[in-house]
């Protein structure tokens, strides 16, 4: 379970380009008092300061139902669904308000996301709402996510925000998830209750040894450590790290990004390309598809290189960029699979060009390559 000080693995946190941060209510919300806003501001400044340096950062946010009640004037959390709904409905207000005034300071546009089990179950729906999502993200706006606690009843709940933050890094192929808590990170026992308990540095996401010590949660937070590692073996699936650390640490993120040793740090047990890959290959449906000529096949099949549109002879179906599309040889034979840079219209106007050519071509380059090496899983 523990890990000697020269793992591997803070450093895939430096190399990230997108991450999924989520906090959780039992930071958020002040031990009960409503929003903790100068905290909210403190991670919005270091969400600010990743995203100058070019990482996308989404936030999945927790603490609609406690800021709902301290805005309603609620002692106590209901029980009753209708009124946990009403609470949220209250207090999913406050907490965007929150979010995008203290992103204003930075120039930064947030967009509210609020989504429900149903959004990403369903294959019609998961892939809108990744497009949508992704949408945003090349907008350069943090998209700031809630479950939709208003709409979901018992059955379609989440519950817990953590679950919600890995399908999402899973929707994104984001290479982080981390995990903002009212805790320093794993311990070996829960540290309210057993005062020797040790932090956890590094482990295997898959690490049954790990699930044994995960508790529940505390009296604000909903799904405790449990849920915690849960999300960490879900974000493992598409390749994703997951980071576990306090909230109250200062500069939490921006450390972490830099490769502190702060907080548990969760990597997954395939190497992350080929698990976002085989990720890639099973979960979006194919948009279209691309002939390619005999050269490309080869590279493709041989060296392992990235699809360039100089090697394409035709391409079909109506795809957008970011869609999941086939690539066949002359003869029609299955060779790869990929996430296409550029959408079917513009694909068509460059296809046998050499990438210099593109530019002049389109009037733009999103990228050299049609399909990247990292999105493109050879069959
Ligand atoms: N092994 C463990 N290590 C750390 N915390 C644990 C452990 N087992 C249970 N916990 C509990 O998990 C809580 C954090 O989860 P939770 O209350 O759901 O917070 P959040 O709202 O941030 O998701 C901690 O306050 C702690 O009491
Ligand atoms: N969606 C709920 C939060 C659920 C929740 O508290 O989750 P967690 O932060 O994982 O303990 C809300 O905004 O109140």
């Amino acid at each position: 379970m523990k890990e000697g000080v020269n793992n591997p693995g803070r450093e895939a946190l430096v190399g990230a380009r997108r991450v999924v941060v989520k906090i959780g209510s039992a930071l958020l919300t002040n031990d009960g008092r409503g929003l903790d806003e100068a905290a909210i501001g403190g991670w919005v400044d270091q969400v600010a300061a990743l995203h100058r340096r070019g990482i996308e950062v989404v936030l999945v946010s927790s603490g609609a139902v406690a800021a709902g009640m301290v805005r309603l004037g609620w002692q106590v959390r209901p029980s009753a669904v209708h009124e946990l709904q009403a609470a949220a409905a209250v207090g999913q207000n406050g907490l965007t308000e929150c979010y995008e005034s203290h992103f204003a300071r930075h120039g930064l546009l947030t967009a509210q996301v609020l989504l429900t089990h149903d959004d990403l179950s369903d294959r019609k729906r998961y892939l809108n709402a990744r497009s949508a999502l992704r949408t945003l993200v090349d907008l350069r706006v943090v998209p700031v996510i809630n479950e939709n606690d208003t709409v979901v009843t018992d059955e379609i709940r989440f519950g817990d925000n953590d679950t919600l933050g890995a399908l999402v890094a899973n929707l994104l192929e984001a290479d982080a998830l981390v995990i903002l808590t009212d805790q320093e990170g794993l311990f070996d026992a829960d540290p309210r209750s057993n005062a020797g308990a040790r932090l956890i540095l590094e482990g295997r996401a898959d690490d049954p040894a790990l699930a044994a010590v995960a508790g529940g949660g505390g009296a604000l937070g909903r799904g405790g450590m449990a849920t915690k590692l849960r999300a960490a073996h879900l974000a493992a699936r598409s390749g994703a790290y997951t980071a576990i650390a306090s909230g109250r640490q200062p500069e939490v993120l921006t450390r972490l990004m830099a490769g502190e040793r702060l907080g548990t740090l969760l990597r997954p047990d395939q190497v992350p390309i080929a698990a976002r890959k085989r990720w890639l290959a099973g979960q979006l449906q194919v948009r279209g598809s691309l002939i390619l000529d005999a050269g490309a096949v080869k590279v493709l099949r041989d060296s392992g290189s990235s699809l360039l549109a100089v090697g394409v002879k035709a391409v079909s179906g109506q795809f957008r960029r970011g869609d999941m599309v086939l690539c066949v040889d002359e003869q029609g034979e299955r060779v790869a699979k990929g996430l296409v840079n550029y959408g079917a219209d513009d694909a068509a106007r460059i296809l046998g060009k050499p990438s210099h050519q593109i530019e002049a071509i389109l009037g733009f380059m999103e990228a050299p390559e049609l399909i990247h090496r990292d999105n493109l899983v050879v069959l």
